[in-house]
């Protein structure tokens, strides 16, 4: 066997024109499962043994960062204070905030979304019902008549609701699109085969995922060629089931302007409108961060993103719904038209490593460790660079996320029960961006 690691392309003229081929298409695997990309992916998603750690930057707990790693954190100054913009959604970090109790005080170290008392308007909420029905896509709609009034999520709690009050209730099927369609199957099987183990997002879920995860890149395009990627590639997707069993394989849904994986461009008869209220949270983080500065070390101030805020609006977004076992591989978002406006992503629920490199697989990577409430600006060099979310950990929610106490608070207070949430974001995590597409 020739070595397929090796650098010049393999010449072996006993070979047939077709394992040339299939030779230099493993030889290009490779190369690819080589990079320094692929290489930390496996350390930070490896079950079988505990990653190496020790150069994760930790942005919200300095202390927990190695002395090299301090070196690289740089303080940027915001010209404005995001809890100034939206007092609603934002809590000043600086001021002591009264229990939900009213009986002492605790204190709240991140700024971001964690305001407990408005569960109603929770980030977590909106990203699995409001922002997320029917017409927006989801990596569902391939398999299954997603036009349901509802979202997913929002059926899931219909439904186990129901069944709690009526053990006789059904939940009812969201139909498949191929059941009945054997054919489909046994024609997709054969492509699976091929299946590059690249194109995984979800150990758990081969599939579906595979979609979302060709976005752009060259595993995008190596499994277009490969895959029928429209085509169910597991039993699952042949039958109708219930909004909770479906809501397991629920990976992502796109907002406004859709995007089209398969062509890599966005659908320009397909455009949602944005809800307000993304769109006002999302340009109040650009408003913030209009003119961010950094000092040098030579005490000279540099700009770090010029990007004038009365310029920008929301026209598409991703919400991604991570499993524990879920991973997003390296790619860069460059399907936008308008790369100058920084991509804003806010994280919710389990932590997870971010890793973020240059522009290719190659250079140097920066894994960060990204918690619930993290807000992410992808400005500058940062927009064009490859990135990837290689691993989630279980037990990392924060609590008053999953603390459901107060549950008979919240419903009185809120008129949400927060359980079906709580349940859910306990083993999740939710990551939602929002990105410009037009100059
Ligand atoms: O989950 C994340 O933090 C990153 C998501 C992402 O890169 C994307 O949706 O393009
Ligand atoms: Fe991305």
């Amino acid at each position: 066997m020739p070595e397929l690691i090796a650098n010049g392309p393999i010449k072996q003229t006993n070979l047939s024109k077709r394992q040339q081929k299939i030779a230099e298409r493993q030889r290009q695997m490779a190369k690819q499962n080589n990079t320094n990309f692929r290489k930390a992916e496996r350390n930070f998603k490896s079950k079988a043994f505990l990653p190496d750690m020790s150069n994760v930057i930790h942005f919200s707990q300095l202390e927990k960062n190695s002395e090299t790693n301090l070196l690289k954190i740089i303080p940027v100054q915001l010209p404005v204070n995001l809890w100034e913009l939206d007092r609603d959604m934002f809590e000043d970090p600086n001021c002591n905030l009264s229990d939900k109790n009213n009986e002492n005080t605790k204190e709240i170290h991140k700024p971001f979304l964690q305001k407990a008392y408005t569960l109603s308007d929770h980030p977590v909420k909106k990203t699995l019902c409001d922002w997320a029905c029917f017409p927006n896509k989801t990596n569902l709609d391939p398999f299954y008549n997603m036009e349901i009034q509802n979202s997913l999520f929002e059926q899931h709690v219909i439904d186990s609701e129901n069944q709690i009050t009526n053990p006789e209730y059904k939940a009812p099927l969201i139909k498949s699109l191929f059941e009945n369609d054997e054919s489909s199957f046994k024609e997709s099987k054969s492509t699976t085969t091929k299946k590059d183990d690249t194109c995984t997002t979800d150990n758990t879920n081969s599939g579906i995922t595979d979609i979302k995860n060709l976005e752009t890149g060259e595993n995008r395009t190596k499994c277009q060629t490969n895959l029928a990627v429209t085509q169910p590639k597991n039993e699952f997707y042949l039958q109708s089931h219930n909004a909770s069993d479906l809501l397991d394989h629920l990976r992502w849904t796109t907002i406004g302007n859709q995007y089209n994986w398969t062509t890599k461009a966005y659908d320009i008869d397909k455009n949602i409108p944005v809800h307000d209220d993304l769109s006002l949270l999302m340009k109040n983080i650009i408003k913030c961060i209009y003119g961010a500065k950094i000092t040098n070390e030579n005490g000279t101030e540099q700009t770090v993103n010029a990007y004038d805020f009365s310029k920008y609006v929301v026209q598409a977004g991703v919400i991604n719904y991570y499993g524990l076992d879920s991973t997003l591989l390296a790619h860069v978002d460059k399907s936008e038209e308008n790369m100058d406006a920084p991509l804003i992503s806010i994280s919710l629920g389990c932590s997870c490593i971010y890793l973020v490199g240059g522009d290719s697989k190659q250079g140097n990577l920066t894994p960060i460790l990204l918690n619930s409430g993290d807000i992410m600006a992808s400005c500058g060099p940062s927009r064009t660079a490859y990135h990837g979310v290689p691993r989630i950990f279980d037990n990392s929610c924060p609590s008053f996320l999953t603390d459901i106490e107060n549950e008979e608070l919240d419903i009185q207070q809120n008129q949400v029960n927060w359980k079906p949430f709580s349940d859910y974001i306990s083993k999740h995590r939710i990551n939602f961006n929002a990105r410009q597409c037009t100059l």
